[in-house]
């Protein structure tokens, strides 16, 4: 059966349109508001919904989601407290959700327990930035007799690297556009397009580019490039406008409303 990841990327495929993919963490500033994030969200356009499960030591993200994690964290949000509410926001809305998750997070968890949550809760693919390519290859196995997508991450590297990284890769690939971790950037160092196009050589299934896109311009550059963009910090920034003075929703709609316009 095919997921809701690859279902949505197909129907966007026949109307010529590009995947707004958007990063939350969950639990920021806490779990009802992330309920309620995930459908103004969606209200407002994004297509595919990424919550960030927090962690206490995520390498690949920058000084935004660290704060962001350590918001979620300070509450109490943990996994257990995580899959209610993703159980929640599916009684709602039948929305692509995929979980950035450490792999550790999910090592401790108890790997089966996890996987059995999110099928029940109805989560749709895991990100795992902590991955090896060798462990993808026994989690992949795992994963074979759940209904959910484990989504490669590849950034610029050996066409011969990003072979392997894509070889089974479901839902989608992650094509990360720069070194360094999550954030807002003003510039991307290296020539995109040459390495879209080595990854698009060795799969066919969706493309997403993600890492600092954070404004309408970038989005316009970059959407001829793939299917999807992903946008992270900048949400997460809006987050932290709207905790002051209470509008997080409204802050976080009207600019996805302004990102998906721009698509
Ligand atoms: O924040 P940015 O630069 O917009 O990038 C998206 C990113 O935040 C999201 O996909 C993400 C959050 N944490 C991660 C860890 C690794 C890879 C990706 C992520």
């Amino acid at each position: 059966m095919k997921s809701r990841i690859t279902k949505k990327f197909n129907r966007l495929r026949e109307k010529d349109e590009k995947a707004l993919i958007a990063y939350i963490t969950s639990g920021d500033p806490n779990l009802d508001r992330t309920l309620n994030l995930v459908l103004q969200m969606e209200k407002a356009g994004a297509d595919i919904i990424e919550l960030g499960i927090p962690y206490s030591d995520p390498l690949a993200d920058g000084p935004v989601i660290q704060r962001a994690a350590q918001r979620a964290l300070k509450v109490g949000t943990n996994i257990d407290s995580i899959f209610p509410m993703v159980f929640k926001v599916r009684e709602k809305t039948e929305i692509p959700l995929v979980f950035l998750v450490y792999f550790n997070s999910i090592y401790r968890y108890g790997i089966k327990r996890f996987l059995d949550k999110c099928k029940d809760s109805g989560v749709d693919g895991l990100i795992i930035p902590d991955l090896p390519l060798e462990e993808r290859r026994e989690l992949n196995e795992v994963m074979k007799d759940y209904p959910i997508d484990l989504i490669p991450l590849v950034a610029p590297t050996s066409e011969d690297r990003i072979r392997k990284i894509v070889s089974g890769a479901e839902g989608f690939v992650y094509c990360i556009s720069s070194k360094g971790v999550t954030g807002t950037r003003d510039s991307f160092e290296v020539d995109l397009s040459n390495f879209i196009n080595k990854v698009k050589k060795h799969t066919s299934i969706p493309l997403a580019i993600g890492f600092g896109i954070s404004n309408e311009e970038t989005i316009k550059k970059l959407k001829g490039l793939c299917d999807g963009l992903i946008v992270g910090s900048a949400i997460i920034e809006k987050v932290e406008e709207g905790i002051k003075d209470d509008s997080v929703e409204d802050k976080v709609f009207n600019f996805v409303s302004e990102l998906h316009e721009a698509l």
